[in-house]
């Protein structure tokens, strides 16, 4: 049976030895470092730690931090700080993965890390594909070591994959299934690279074994994010040619070895030639929808299942704009903290000083766009005190949709890492309580420590559960609630930049239940009369509106409350949801829907409005009679009256075909009778009663 390890316990050169066929763990002995291998390619772990000054730390960091990326063990965070990566030091990965230690970065190293690792992982198809299309010749195949050669074809997809033989006779092949990045095959034993950083094995091993393929998977991983980095400089960055090969050669040799700057150097000299001559080797749009969308997706580097359910929804111009708008430098947003009593006026007063240029945001009054600069915001420690908080305008308006009040009691079902729960409750001026639920308890960890340092934590009670056990444990009710729902996330491709690559098609089928469950649950938890707001970070029809309608379907007792109170008309879409579209809105593409729970029949009798009671009365007094009772309003009135009662339903007038009414047709039996009350537009008294029988025609019956 296979069996599976970190690939990264391999980049420490404090490696130990295990008996086979275990995980191998990482020590501390520095006496059993892997410099006593003499033969096989040569390792980055060989090399002695001196600081090197050669290559420029950017692109070493680059190389590491794509390398982590690719392997699955780093998020492509790209607001983080010094250049420091998910917890542990960059600069120590440097110094295990490359062999040498190199100077710390300063702001524009930084600047240039956060760069070239976006827009390098932002392009990869289309850097892979030109790599690809480049070293498929003879002489650079050639140059090329055999083992190093395999893995480069399998990452960047070549065709012409063969078995060779490594100079100390060991086998290796590749196999290009789905999911995995390599493999190879050392004294008997198989190894596969998985994605996700895991290396797997079958078959006897040793330590050597081991060793032996960790060295040939990470230079393998190094040979292709040094290349991407080279192709990105001189094809999207513009940077001077000559310059960037140079750079890119030297870090090959210093982390690889001599010969692997000649191949480096080789296909990039190649690649500033094709440039300058105008020839690149890309894809012609032509041929049949399929054959379209996958020169798409290469020549705008998504996947080519976005790029054919984009053209499908969005028809090919917007897809490709769409594409373009996600490939570009994001623009971020900055709240202002009310919640510890910051203006607008006061970030501006200290964006002014630190000559970060940025744009006071139409829509918000609290909010300020950022195009560039970000990095030098967090480095003189805004966020960290508090003052602001990075969020996207679209997110924002999420807030307004669901419209906090002081004293509500507001239930946040998804709520970590907290952008909205932190936004809600300095809206709350210190009265009532938002509930942040989260399935994520260190994320939920986070958001109470940043309720903290941003003074709202009076108002924030954070519940580590999943909602949909919470749900049925607690029967609260509240106010409002918030489900900001686990989605693809395919409206914030511009800002994660890995997360396209991350994507697939079946995660939508998957997320789609995910949500169905999630409004279900958070369904329950809001009182009558009370409002759900569903909301997404995901442009995509399925995740927003059909889920939306699904729900409708089963909850007769919740109705659509259009969103033009609350956003401006812009953002409202003709049947009352709230959406931002990137290229429209220059912002994030979010969805929210404002849903009301019906008030109880209880309470309608009771209403303080003689019209409202009356009509409540004569519903009571049919149902007595009928096996169920339709209303059919006028307007808005449906959803100030609708009724919990099992036997009666209201829905809009005039709105036979709405998901509401299908939906109670499908659930009648065709015996069974329905009343019909018309209001007339003079008022809310019943003046007609219809009756209808199940595909029959409605009969006045008084
Ligand atoms: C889109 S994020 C929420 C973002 C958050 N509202 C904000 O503005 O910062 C979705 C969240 O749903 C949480 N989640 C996923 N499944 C869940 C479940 N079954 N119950 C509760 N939370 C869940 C995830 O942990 C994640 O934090």
């Amino acid at each position: 049976m296979a069996q599976v390890l970190p690939l990264h316990v391999f980049f420490s050169a404090e490696i130990h030895k295990v008996a086979p066929s275990k995980p191998l763990k990482r020590t501390h002995n520095p006496k059993t470092s892997v410099t006593t291998h003499r033969k096989g390619p040569q390792s980055p772990l060989r090399k002695t730690q001196k600081l090197n000054l050669e290559v420029s730390p950017h692109r070493a960091v680059s190389a590491v931090r794509l390398m982590r990326i690719e392997m699955g063990g780093a998020f492509a965070d790209l607001l983080n700080e010094k250049g420091k990566g998910s917890g542990d030091n960059e600069m120590g990965y440097v110094g295990r993965t490359l062999g040498f230690r190199t100077k710390d970065l300063d702001d524009r190293d930084l600047r240039l890390v956060t760069d070239i690792v976006g827009g390098t992982i932002r392009w990869r198809r289309y850097l892979d594909y030109l790599i690809g299309s480049l070293c498929n010749d003879e002489n650079t195949i050639k140059s090329m070591e055999p083992l190093l050669l395999q893995f480069m074809k399998v990452s960047v997809g070549l065709k012409d994959v063969r078995a060779s033989q490594h100079k100390s006779g060991h086998k290796s092949s590749i196999k290009s299934g789905s999911g995995m990045i390599g493999s190879v095959h050392t004294y008997n034993t198989s190894w596969t690279c998985l994605p996700n950083g895991l290396l797997s094995w079958s078959g006897s091993v040793n330590t050597m074994s081991k060793l032996y393929a960790a060295i040939i998977v990470s230079n393998g991983l190094y040979r292709i994010a040094i290349l991407r980095i080279g192709f990105y400089e001189i094809l999207k960055l513009d940077m001077p040619a000559y310059a960037v090969v140079d750079e890119n050669v030297r870090l090959a040799k210093v982390s690889l070895r001599p010969g692997a700057g000649n191949m480096v150097n080789g296909i990039l000299r190649k690649l500033v030639l094709l440039k300058e001559s105008n020839s690149l080797p890309l894809p012609k749009l032509e041929g049949d929808d399929r054959t379209q969308a996958r020169a798409l997706a290469t020549l705008y580097s998504h996947p080519v299942w976005m790029v054919r359910r984009w053209t499908k929804y969005l028809g090919q111009e917007k897809a490709i704009k769409l594409m373009m708008w996600n490939n570009d430098d994001p623009s971020f947003s900055l709240r202002a903290n009310s919640g510890k009593g910051v203006t607008r006026a006061d970030l501006v007063m200290q964006l002014n000083m630190l000559k970060v240029p940025h744009e006071l945001s139409l829509h918000l009054d609290l909010f300020v766009r950022v195009k560039t600069g970000l990095q030098i915001v967090i480095q003189a420690g805004l966020l960290k005190q508090g003052l602001c908080a990075v969020q996207d305008e679209s997110a924002g308006l999420i807030v307004s949709v669901v419209d906090p009040k002081p004293g509500e009691s507001i239930i946040d079902c998804c709520a970590a890492p907290g952008g909205k729960t932190l936004y809600m409750a300095s809206q709350m001026h210190g009265q009532g309580m938002v509930y942040a639920i989260d399935i994520n308890k260190g994320r939920l960890r986070i958001l109470k420590e940043t309720a903290k340092l941003h003074q709202v934590d009076g108002v924030i009670t954070t519940i580590p559960s999943d909602l949909r056990t919470f749900a049925k444990s607690y029967p609260m009710k509240s106010d409002k609630v918030l489900l900001d729902a686990p989605c693809s996330g395919l409206g914030v491709l511009s800002k994660r930049a890995d997360l396209r690559w991350n994507r697939r098609l079946e995660d939508l089928e998957e997320l789609k239940d995910l949500q169905d469950e999630l409004l279900d649950a958070a369904s329950t938890l809001v009182k009558p009369g009370g409002v759900l707001v569903y909301s997404t970070c995901s442009i995509d029809p399925a995740e927003n509106e059909e889920r939306v309608d699904a729900f409708l379907l089963k909850h007769l007792e919740f109705h659509i409350d259009p969103v033009d109170r609350y956003v401006p008309p812009d953002f409202v879409t003709k049947r009352g949801f709230y959406s931002s579209d990137p290229l429209k809105h220059s912002v994030d593409g979010t969805f929210a829907a404002r849903l009301i729970r019906a008030l109880s029949f209880d309470s309608w009798k009771h209403n303080e409005h003689s019209k409202y009671r009356d009509l409540g009365k004569s519903v009571h007094h049919l149902g007595k009679d009928a096996s169920h009772v339709v209303i059919l309003m006028e307007n808005h009135l449906s959803f100030a009256f609708q009724t919990e009662c099992t036997w009666c339903w209201m829905v809009h007038y005039g709105s036979e075909s709405s998901p509401g009414c299908r939906g109670l047709y499908q659930m009648l039996q065709p015996s069974e009778i329905l009343y019909l009350i018309a209001l007339l537009s003079d008022g809310y008294c019943i003046t007609e009663i219809y009756l209808k029988m199940r595909g029959e025609l409605w009969q006045k019956i008084c």
